[in-house]
């Protein structure tokens, strides 16, 4: 479809009428909405998110921690056990266990669940309003900052350099608004608008409309203020942005796929369970009991809650680490990332640079030459960036603040055309009280070079001359060796002309440089060695010289042989550059499209690509990286379209966020492979018992006992610690491994279930039972106490290995003695086996159809657990080794 056609019909319409006709229409005035419209606005016209916000109310949080698939199937549970075992049944055999213990698995479960989601509700809104972006918008007369989503069509809205725009706008009125649109056209140029009237032409692509301003575009310099016409899915970016792009991330997709193939899996074998032992037992309502407990057991329900619980308990601690998960999903890429690219100054340099040197072309000091860059800086309105900063600061000197308050009396701003990256200069023109107006441009010494005819030394102009030419140079090499930052700063006569257009940027005067100190890092060499540690190599992208790049990177004393440049990178073939990338780890003189294609071809090759940046001119490669990464201090734009944000620029922040992020990753993916394969083990076990047994294996309410045990272990995971090998390297989540691992070690567990059934049933029963099998029995007390021993025999042997294989698996080390869980995993451990071993001695056990078992069974037990640790620890050795992964 053509976008254009996306257009908002308000947009189009009042693109070509007058602002007064808008005013009319929506009934606003230039005092903004009224407080008492705003409602009314919203309810005509929608919200401003792209993501409907559902799931936000209490409501929902609880129909969603109580209703769901697992909680339905044990109110059925529930039901037809209140049926069998109460209503239906005489007043001494009356048995409320089952109800009993069902009610309370509901409630436990819903309860922590529900507690978790509001927990994590809770550390999400206190993020968010960290990170969220404020508009400045009038209303009532007042101009008040609001949050981006709360805006209403009819809102009036004022936007500055560095803003993302945060609706589709109509401009009412504008000062040198420059704009990007890359993000919704992908075209990387920068457009002047203006406020007035469109003037009618036919099919006009929207991004020509000067008027218009559009959601998730940036503003590049100057400013504007403009009335809201559409929000939300009503926009042109949320109208062709993909909806569940937003709203589901990979990670929860992966995890959702993989409780669909257990559901799956429990929907075919279940019926099978079923079947088999009805035929085989008899008893169809019993069977039916049997296997809608054995569905219970197998339901992944912790799923959901222990994947809230780990993404939450992740981004709380990294906010305590300084840094800030926006996107959640990225929680997980920013554990897998193994390239992670940066910028220079702020990481390998300290944030601030400082102005050493202004100085005229030959490098003599010269007061007139910063007296112009103080003026260039002061009065373009783009984003102040170090450089600016830099160059303000001089009014602070002591002694000086008079001085420049009296320059800028003296010059006022005519018009200026921005900063750009791509350029790498910026002009302004300024008037004096004569109406004589300047041009001034300053920005990169080559790019300013290029657009000068003549140089001013000591006061007088000459035309540039060879000599001339290798002199400067050779100025500006002795700084640039020195690591310093140098920018050029150059002028020319306007005379009375008040507009400035890009011919008028040629034959200019070049009048001299600015020096700055960029102090490296003392911290960064080591930082940097430690992300190496964790097997994240990095890569310096810079706009600025290679010469400083190269300077700085030897002081730091990182190696950087090779370096490219944004002129080589022209040169090269995108697959060129693909080889390019694996070779080289600085690339300097960039545009803000190199570093993109750089990201790009780094991600072409696999691996997966962080961006850490904080500038206008990182945006793109931001927003191109698998994980864009910027600062607190970054301009809002970058910080809008950044996934992760640091609350300080510094590596070694990152360095913790991303351990903390591969800790929750490998939290989370414990509990589903664990769960996975011992639900696998377990299942096929049953099938095998069923098929051959004259009796169920084991009762309903014990099934649901061992799954509550299971449950309240599985809650306490999130808090597990993890080995450091495992997080010192990237990991990527895929289901083909969590398949391969399900099948490797799931049936191991039902070779031990195997030997305790054949135990059980040929050995323990006769000897309690008076010698015979239980086909041989006639006694139906003796029956009856032999599927007693039976059953508590496996309830004891699964909740023993259940619990214990959590502990094998969760460390590729020997548990216990190489890998300490953290203390809750290992209290919940202690706790539950004696207490469920402990269990079947009490009077307890009559209700859950459980008996005593001799001392001597537990040394059998032991034998057995034993076994299947050693097992377990031998196939895990060759799992690691075969596949060099185990969680
Ligand atoms: N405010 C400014 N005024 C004039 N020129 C500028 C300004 N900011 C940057 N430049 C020019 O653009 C070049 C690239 O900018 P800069 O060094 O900030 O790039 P960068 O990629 O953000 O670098 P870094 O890796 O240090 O963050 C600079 O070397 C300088 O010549
Ligand atoms: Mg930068």
């Amino acid at each position: 479809m053509n976008k254009a056609s996306l257009l908002n019909d308000r947009m189009e319409k009042y693109a070509h009428s007058d602002t007064t006709v808008l005013y009319n229409d929506l009934g606003i005035s230039r005092n903004g909405l009224r407080l008492e419209q705003l409602e009314e606005m919203k309810k005509k016209y929608g919200d401003n998110n792209i993501v409907s916000r559902k799931s936000d109310t209490i409501w929902f949080r609880l129909r969603r921690a109580f209703i769901n698939p697992f909680t339905i199937i044990l109110f059925v549970l529930a039901i037809v056990s209140f049926v069998t075992d109460i209503w239906r049944t005489n007043n001494f055999n009356k048995n409320v266990t089952t109800v009993i213990i069902i009610i309370v698995m509901i409630l436990v479960s819903g309860t922590v669940r529900f507690i978790q989601e509001i927990r994590a509700k809770h550390a999400y809104d206190q993020l968010d309003r960290l990170v969220h972006t404020h508009v400045n918008v009038k209303r009532d007369g007042v101009i008040i900052k609001v949050p981006a989503e709360d805006l209403v069509v009819g809102d009036l809205i004022y936007l500055s350099a560095g803003d993302r725009v945060p609706a589709d706008m109509r401009l009412t009125n504008t000062r040198d608004l420059f704009v990007s649109q890359s993000a919704i056209t992908g075209e990387s140029g920068i457009l002047e608008k203006n406020s007035r009237q469109h003037k009618y032409t036919e099919q006009m692509a929207f991004s020509q409309y000067e008027n218009l301003v559009f959601m998730g575009t940036t503003v590049i310099s100057g400013k504007g203020e403009g009335v809201v016409l559409a929000v939300g899915k009503e926009t042109l970016y949320g109208n062709f942005i993909q909806p569940n792009a937003l709203t589901s991330n990979s990670f929860e997709k992966g995890a959702n796929s993989i409780a669909w193939v257990l559901l799956r899996f429990m929907a075919v074998l279940v019926p099978i369970v079923f079947i088999i032992s009805g035929i085989t037992k008899g008893n169809w309502m019993e069977s039916f009991l049997f296997a809608l407990s054995v569905a219970v057991g197998l339901t992944p329900e912790m799923l959901p809650m222990v994947i809230t619980t780990c993404l939450a308990k992740g981004s709380i601690s990294m906010s305590k680490k300084q840094t800030i998960i926006k996107n959640i999903n990225a929680m997980q890429v920013f554990g897998s990332m193994d390239v992670l690219c940066m910028d220079k100054t702020g990481t390998l340099t300290n944030v601030a640079i400082v102005l050493e040197y202004y100085m005229d072309i030959l490098g003599n000091e010269s007061n007139e030459v910063l007296r112009f860059a103080y003026l260039n800086s002061l009065y373009h309105s783009g984003v102040k960036n170090p450089i600016d900063n830099a160059i303000l600061k001089c009014r602070n000197m002591p002694g000086k603040n008079e001085y420049y308050e009296d320059l800028a009396r003296q010059y006022h701003k005519a018009d200026e055309i921005p900063f750009d990256y791509s350029r790498k200069y910026v002009s302004t023109l300024i008037a004096d009280d004569n109406g004589n107006h300047q041009l001034v441009m300053k920005g990169d010494v080559g790019a300013v070079f290029s657009r000068c005819a003549f140089v001013e030394y000591q006061g007088t102009v000459q035309p540039i001359s060879e000599d001339g030419r290798s002199s400067v140079a050779a100025v500006v090499d002795e700084m640039l060796g020195d690591g310093m930052k140098v920018i050029a700063v150059a002028r020319k006569d306007l005379d009375n002309q008040k507009t400035l257009s890009l011919p008028d940027e040629s034959n200019m005067i070049l009048m001299g440089y600015l020096a700055f100190f960029d102090a490296p890092k003392k911290s960064a060499a080591q930082s940097i060695a430690k992300l190496k540690n964790l097997q994240v190599k990095t890569k310096i992208l810079t706009g600025d010289h290679q010469q400083i790049a190269l300077s700085i990177c030897s002081r730091i004393g990182i190696a950087s042989e090779k370096i490219l440049t944004g002129a080589d990178i022209n040169g090269l073939s995108d697959l060129e550059l693909q080889l390019a990338v694996e070779k080289t780890d600085v690339f300097a003189e960039l545009t803000p499209s190199q570093k993109v294609r750089i990201v790009t071809a780094l991600r072409d090759n696999g691996h997966t690509v962080g961006f850490l940046g904080d500038g206008m001119n990182d945006i793109p490669a931001i927003c191109e990286a698998d994980v864009g990464i910027s600062v607190d201090t970054a301009v809002d734009a970058a910080k809008d379209v950044a996934d992760v944000i640091l609350l300080q620029k510094d590596l070694n922040v990152l360095e913790e966020g991303i351990l903390e992020g591969r800790k929750t990753f490998t939290n989370m993916s414990k509990y589903i492979k664990i769960t996975a394969s011992s639900n696998f083990g377990n299942i096929l076990s049953i099938v095998c018992a069923s098929a051959f047994l004259p009796f169920l294996p084991i009762a309903a309410i014990q099934i649901l006992l061992l799954n509550l045990l299971y449950d309240i272990l599985c809650i306490v995971l999130p808090w597990d610690h993890v080995d450091q090998e495992v997080f010192s390297s990237s990991r990527e989540w895929s289901g083909k491994m969590l398949g391969r691992f399900m099948r490797f070690f799931g049936p191991i567990s039902s070779i031990f279930d195997v030997i305790t059934f054949l135990f059980l049933y040929f050995v323990l029963c006769p000897t309690l039972t008076g010698g015979l099998l239980f086909t041989q029995l006639t006694d139906p007390a003796m029956k009856f106490r032999y599927i007693a021993l039976f059953q508590t025999g496996w309830f004891l042997e699964s909740m023993w290995t259940q619990v214990l294989i959590i502990h094998m698996l969760r460390t590729k080390k020997i548990p216990f003695l190489q890998s300490r869980p953290s203390a809750p995993v290992m209290l919940i451990t202690v706790i539950g086996i004696l207490l469920f071993t402990g269990l079947t001695f009490t009077p307890m056990v009559d209700v859950l159809g459980l008996t005593v078992l001799p001392p001597w069974y537990f040394g059998f037990l032991l034998v057995v657990v034993a076994s299947y640790m050693l097992l377990t620890t031998v196939l895990k050795r060759i799992y690691i080794a075969k596949y060099d992964e185990l969680i």
